[in-house]
């Protein structure tokens, strides 16, 4: 579980985060969503230690990240696993090598033992038989793919993916979404993914925040997320046509 308690960020004076707070359980999808500006990347950054909020805190498991020590940093950011945006990986490795990465980086393991988890992560995404392809050389889905696998292969206890269904046809979309959604409960990770998709909202947002010009302004899940009040959620959500449809509005 990851505690998020009335963090506060600005840059030049520009208020970004306004006293966000938010509980993100284990074992669930829980989801980000808001528009263009509105503080998604920068809390998500904030969370994951890359920048410092002005005050308040960020709780992994009770232990909280920012004013801990630089070892306990090292523990936690071992515990993270990122799926980026656009996947990036790297060009110049193969899919295996790129799913080793963080092992060879972070890991004591013996060479056979990493063989053994990358293969085991590879399979679990499907990708067994493209270890030895390069990135360039596989769909954006299958990237997608390895992202995820090399996200968790160091037994990752905090899954963060920003925005992991940009560039993607909607059927593969929705598989990465199923792919994200299946490893999530099956690892007991908590799962944290920053979106715009309002179709991934809708299959995997088990608990929801929308933010709105730097405020939480709304929580809830996909089964309550069109029935929310504020209106700015109402011009978000009815801002997409297939939304519309599916309530009925024209
Ligand atoms: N390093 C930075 N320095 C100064 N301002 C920043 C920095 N990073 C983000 N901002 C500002 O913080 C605000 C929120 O940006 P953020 O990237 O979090 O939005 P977002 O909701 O993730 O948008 P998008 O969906 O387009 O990625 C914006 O006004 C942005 O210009």
């Amino acid at each position: 579980m990851i505690e998020v308690k009335n963090i506060r960020k600005s840059f030049q004076g520009k208020i970004v985060l306004n006293d966000i707070s938010a509980t993100f359980e284990k074992g669930r999808t829980n989801m980000i969503i808001g528009a263009s500006g509105t503080g998604k990347s920068v809390l998500l950054k904030t969370i994951v230690g890359l920048f410092s909020p002005d005050s308040g805190s960020v709780l992994y498991d009770g232990r909280e990240f920012h004013s801990s020590t630089h070892q306990m940093q090292k523990q936690i950011r071992r515990e993270i696993g990122m799926l980026f945006q656009g996947s990036a990986l790297f060009d110049s490795m193969t899919v295996a090598e790129n799913v080793r990465f963080p092992l060879n980086i972070h890991s004591d393991l013996s060479e056979s033992e990493k063989d053994d988890k990358v293969n085991f992560y590879l399979k679990r995404v499907g990708l067994e038989n493209a270890a030895n392809k390069m990135p360039s050389e596989i769909s954006g889905g299958m990237q997608k793919r390895v992202g995820i696998a090399r996200a968790i292969v160091m037994n990752s206890q905090y899954l963060f993916c920003d925005e992991p269904n940009s560039g993607l046809d909607p059927q593969t979309a929705w598989m990465i979404d199923q792919l994200i959604h299946e490893i999530t409960l099956e690892y007991n990770l908590t799962t944290v993914i920053v979106s715009h998709d309002m179709n991934s909202v809708m299959e995997i947002g088990e608990y929801i925040m929308f933010m709105f010009e730097g405020n939480k302004v709304w929580e809830g899940n996909k089964d309550t997320i069109l029935d929310a009040e504020p209106k700015a959620l109402k011009d978000f959500l009815f801002s997409n046509k297939l939304v519309r449809t599916f309530k009925g509005m024209q």
